[in-house]
């Protein structure tokens, strides 16, 4: 049995400092552990922001009969895209929002029994990534994977079985529509079922898991000098993000700097990952984006974060390397690469790259 996504960091614990989460609603001004300078966010090296042109992430209508070459061109150029007619009931988008407005409204202590441990996955806290910055970020989150029964009983002991049918009817939505999303990005690029038999358009979808990462960033006294979440890159093949309609969500794109993303009621925000980075060898973009935050409004965001299981090594397509070089990257399951992020973060694609020998 492959070690599953709840296991990943067991062995590896990471001392995050959940228990001093303050509630946010009680700071009139910003601490100084909340004040982040521009070298404080450097771990990523982002482009400076040229002045802005108006240019954004695309918005592809998934009904479309050219969808997958644009969301081939989206993954080439951004690494993201926005997308519509995704088939994903809006009853169910706002019933995700409610579930997820309502675990970060109940008092702290309350969301503290069911604190993420060091060496787990799922539960609140801070972001993983705060480990590597040495200033706090301006928001909260819950991770599930797998079931989210134990947790929720104890954030919500009468209701926590409706909560449960949302999340189990989210991911199974989700989970259709991300390998969907795969499958139109790789036939653009000509790569068909038999050059990955593993991720078979026939398969019951087993080949995969995924987390799904609640995230509130609260009305915040100073968002010029806070962060909501630092720059990061999503580990998955792929990442499906709901927001609410509060903007926030940054992308990096060399020659524009920061983008914000502005939030479309009903569509869905798609991030490519590094290991979609690794499977295209490099042609796709493993899109470097973070969340601001706002002085009037909180906000919301779902992350669905999918990528294989465990025993699944991820190595570029033979088909998208050429017969002269080396593939760019070696094999990877995704349990080997979230440690190594966890390990290395910003260092951790260059770790498993091949280097052409002189
Ligand atoms: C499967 C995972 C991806 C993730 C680490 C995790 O084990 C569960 C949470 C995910 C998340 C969400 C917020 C941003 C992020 C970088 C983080 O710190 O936790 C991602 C991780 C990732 O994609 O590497
Ligand atoms: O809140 C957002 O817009 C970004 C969230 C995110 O990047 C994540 O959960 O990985
Ligand atoms: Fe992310």
């Amino acid at each position: 049995m492959p070690a599953m996504l709840t296991d990943v960091f067991r062995g590896h614990p990471i001392h995050l400092p959940h228990s001093h989460q303050p509630d946010f609603t009680s700071l009139r001004e910003l601490p100084d552990s909340y004040k982040w300078t521009p070298k404080d966010d450097l771990l990523f090296a982002a482009a400076p922001s040229p002045p802005a042109t108006g240019e954004n992430i695309p918005l592809i209508d998934l009904d479309h009969p050219d969808a997958a070459n644009q969301i081939g061109h989206a993954c080439r150029t951004w690494g993201a895209f926005q997308i519509a007619n995704h088939g994903v009931p809006l009853g169910l988008l706002q019933d995700i929002e409610f579930l997820t407005g309502s675990l970060f409204g109940l008092p702290v202590q309350r969301k503290l029994k069911a604190a993420r441990s060091e060496t787990g996955v799922s539960g609140y806290g801070v972001a993983r990534i705060a480990s590597f910055f040495n200033k706090k970020m301006w928001s909260e989150g819950f991770t599930i994977t797998g079931s989210p029964l134990n947790d929720f009983r104890k954030l919500w002991p009468q209701l926590h079985l409706n909560y449960c049918d949302i999340v189990e009817e989210y991911e199974e939505q989700m989970k259709k529509l991300a390998s969907k999303l795969m499958w139109l990005a790789l036939k653009s690029l000509g790569v068909s079922e038999e050059d990955v038999e593993w991720a078979s358009l026939n398969s019951d979808l087993n080949w995969a898991q995924a987390a799904l990462q609640l995230n509130h960033y609260p009305v915040c006294p100073e968002p010029d000098r806070a962060m909501g979440l630092a720059a990061h890159t999503d580990s998955t093949l792929l990442t499906i993000l709901y927001q609410n309609n509060t903007a926030g969500l940054q992308v990096s794109r060399d020659d524009l700097g920061w983008v914000t993303v502005p939030p479309v009621p009903g569509s869905l925000v798609v991030n490519v990952g590094d290991l979609f980075h690794i499977l295209s060898n490099g042609l796709f973009k493993s899109v470097l984006h973070r969340a601001r935050v706002n002085q009037t409004r909180a906000r919301l965001s779902v992350a669905f974060l999918w990528g294989p299981q465990s025993d699944i090594k991820i190595s570029p397509v033979p088909k998208l390397v050429s017969p002269v070089e080396l593939p760019l990257y070696r094999s990877v399951t995704w349990t080997e690469y979230l440690r190594t992020k966890a390990t290395h973060f910003n260092k951790a694609l260059s770790m498993i790259r091949n280097h052409r020998e002189e």
